[in-house]
């Protein structure tokens, strides 16, 4: 089950023609698909993007309605070859996808699909992940569209832009018989906004028509010669194409006095905070009305030169707005200028900062210090005047304890770490191969477990170099999720071991959904999904690919199996690679499904019963061992206000989930025995009350007994 449910927000998709389509920015965009006939529609989740694959799953009835087809794809490369049905046939396909690392993943089909070129529109949406809060690499997609020749858009973040852009990808994709990407950035993809609707429009030829009457056109086709044919084509054809459509249909807008002598170009998407930007400088009103003269690039690539030069043409300087790094806009405005011979004068970078995001402060400084050198009467007089010093904010790393992102309350991943700490306690440290996932926390306190991540699905390929020639020697152990298991960690890493002959200890982290993208259901996802196959196993995959040491952990919890099964694994003679299977249901969806089953239930009447642990805190000793193991955010520490007892002791507060993980690693580990379980009942039984009537007078005669003879401190 996905983290959100757009069940209800999916009913808006079927509006018409004049009404007013409130939402997010991805609803917004799948609006525009089924608007613009699309007539098919993928890819694969991962932040700033999971939730358009979630509206889509939920969409399915409606898209179903329309004949539009629709695919949770098992990687972006089966999202981005999945496009080839745009190839020969008039019909228009999206998919979408993560940022740089999903186009990663995808660029074996980009390249290809952008050589052959493609005849009905093909849309990438593509959610660029750059910026604080990112979750990946700081790199850009930008670089695929230029090395692919694809065309990118960057759409201003609001929704009237947005929808815009899904039309005039489709039509510039035709036009140019190229594909294009529509980049959104994590601000697009969740702005709320409106815009007018219309009536949704039925793909023209359905891909069910395309397989009634299929059709080949050999010259479209990636083998030499005609790849020569494509490279001349892109150069010859569809570029100037795609520019003549960028420069006639107004892609690009212009806001601003257009005879003003400084100007700024930006990307779209960045418009909102160059504008936010400007108004705090005094030079814009909140709705964008401003005299400075700016062209904002809904394409980004390619660029129309012609464009760019009337833009620079009589001006003194031109500011170029650029998020990220390497200056891939800036370098081509350069070139341009300098091929014509102009002296305008170009900033960009440098007076921007060279990486980064460019947030609303990091504008400010920026726009306001190119305002300040080239245009300094634009300038209300009390921003160009020096400013107070601002107050300075303390250094809080010193204050405060810093917060790692960590595993969830009753996270089934924890107790897995915390076993390969105790075989590490026993064998020493090994080298340890992480992965992208939830499970990469490991690398954090308390576990301190992995030393690298290499992509999606590679942390057992990333450990394929350390083959030890001693047999008896020590081995790595390596990590992958059921997420990077089935996205290619299959044939990456356990078919390639197998292949390899390796020794290595592979853990493969089965929590029964892509969770660290929103829960999305995978290949092994044991709930049963109306459009997809779920419930095939990890173990018979595994076995299928050739390995024939595996183990099947079916509760993770089991510290002790857990540390056992990996110490085996490690030390065992036989040959070839020893994979761990190790499932236990993620806690945030399990929470997620169990909880208003209980709720429902406990209102009902039923009677429902809750585990949560505690620590009797006259047994712990405050020696916090079990959070060094454990790092679970309900285990905190507490003052018992005994001033004999200098350290505070371990206590659980009120999120636990009654995981139970706790109590294994304290008895795995032979820590001690404060760890208890308690169970809280909704609706008990007429006995179970009077048994919990009795049990409480007698715990309170027994507790006053013994405070009588306690030394009480004032
Ligand atoms: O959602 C995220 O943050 C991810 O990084 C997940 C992800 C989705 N597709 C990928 C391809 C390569 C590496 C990571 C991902």
């Amino acid at each position: 089950m996905a983290e959100r449910s757009f069940a209800k927000e999916v009913q808006k998709l079927k509006q018409g023609e004049g009404e007013t389509f409130t939402g997010e920015g991805i609803l917004g965009i799948t609006k525009a698909l089924l608007e613009n006939g699309v007539g098919y529609v993928g890819g694969y989740q991962g932040s700033p993007i999971s939730h358009l694959m979630d509206v889509l799953a939920d969409a399915q009835e409606i898209l179903g309605e329309l004949g539009v087809h629709f695919e949770a794809s098992a990687s972006e490369a089966t999202a981005t070859a999945m496009l080839a049905a745009s190839v020969h046939y008039p019909i228009r396909g999206a998919v979408t996808y993560k940022s740089v690392v999903g186009t990663n993943v995808a660029s074996d089909a980009l390249s290809n699909l952008a050589s052959g070129g493609v005849t009905g529109g093909a849309l990438i949406i593509v959610g660029e992940d750059y910026g604080e809060g990112s979750s990946i690499m700081q790199e850009r997609t930008y670089a695929f569209a230029m090395k692919s020749q694809v065309w990118m858009l960057d759409p201003r973040p609001n929704l009237p832009s947005i929808v815009k852009a899904v039309g005039d990808g489709f039509e510039l994709s035709e036009v140019s018989n190229t594909p294009v990407m529509l980049q959104v950035g994590i601000r697009s993809c969740h702005v709320h906004g409106h815009f007018t609707a219309r009536d949704n429009k039925r793909p023209e030829m359905t891909v069910s028509d395309a397989l009634e009457n299929p059709k080949r056109k050999l010259d479209r086709i990636v083998l030499p010669p005609a790849t020569y044919l494509h490279e001349e084509e892109k150069l010859t054809k569809r570029l100037p194409a795609a520019q003549n459509y960028i420069l006639e249909k107004g892609i690009n807008e212009r806001f601003g006095n257009a005879s003003g002598k400084v100007g700024v170009i930006l990307q779209g998407g960045t418009y909102n905070t160059v504008i936010r930007a400007l108004n705090r400088l005094g030079i814009a009103d909140l709705y964008g009305d401003t005299d400075l003269d700016m062209l904002v690039l809904n394409c980004v690539y390619p660029l129309v030169d012609s464009q760019i030069m009337e833009f620079c043409e009589g001006k003194d300087a031109v500011l170029i707005v650029e998020e990220g790094q390497p200056n891939y806009i800036e370098q081509q405005i350069a070139h341009m200028l300098y091929k014509a011979g102009k002296t305008v004068r170009l900033e960009g970078k440098g007076m921007l900062p060279m990486g980064g995001e460019y947030t609303g402060q990091v504008m400010v400084d920026g726009i306001g210090a190119f305002l300040a050198e080239h245009a300094p009467a634009m300038l209300p007089v009390q921003k160009t005047a020096t400013n107070e010093e601002p107050v300075a904010i303390p250094d809080l790393s010193k204050t405060l304890p810093a917060r790692p992102p960590g595993f969830c309350t009753g996270c089934p991943e924890r107790p897995i770490f915390a076993a390969t700490k105790l075989v590490e306690e026993e064998l020493g440290p090994h080298h340890i191969s992480s992965d992208i996932g939830c499970h990469l926390f490991s690398i954090m306190p308390p576990f301190d477990l992995g030393a690298t991540t290499m992509g999606y699905g590679l942390g057992p390929a990333s450990a394929a170099a350390f083959h030890n020639e001693d047999k008896k020697g020590r081995r790595s152990i390596s990590f992958v999720g059921d997420g990077g298991f089935w996205h290619n960690g299959l044939t990456s890493s356990i078919g390639n071991a197998v292949f390899n002959k390796s020794d290595n200890v592979i853990i493969i982290v089965d929590n029964f959904y892509s969770s660290a993208t929103g829960g999305q259901d995978i290949l092994s996802s044991r709930a049963v999904n109306k459009t997809k196959q779920t419930q095939n196993s990890i173990v018979d995959a595994v076995k299928g690919m050739g390995v024939k040491w595996v183990r099947q952990i079916d509760r993770t919890y089991d510290v002790t199996k857990m540390r056992d099964t990996l110490k085996e694994a490690l030390t065992t003679e036989e040959e070839g690679p020893k994979v761990i299977v190790a499932s236990s249901e993620c806690m945030l969806n399990k929470q997620r499904r169990v909880k208003p089953q209980l709720a429902k239930a406990a209102k009902e009447g039923q009677r429902v019963v809750r585990p949560r642990f505690g620590v009797d805190e006259d047994v712990c000793t405050g020696d916090h061992a079990c959070m060094r193991l454990s790092g679970c955010p309900s285990l905190s520490v507490k003052d018992t206000g005994d001033p004999l007892r200098d350290d505070p002791v371990a206590a659980i507060d009120q999120t636990c989930v009654g995981c139970g993980n706790c109590g294994e690693v304290a008895d795995a580990a032979v820590l001690c025995p404060s760890f208890y379980q308690a169970e809280i009942v909704t609706n008990p039984s007429a006995t179970e009350k009077r048994r919990a009537t009795r049990a409480r007078k007698i715990i309170s005669w027994l507790q006053s007994r013994r405070d009588a003879k306690r030394v009480a401190f004032a």
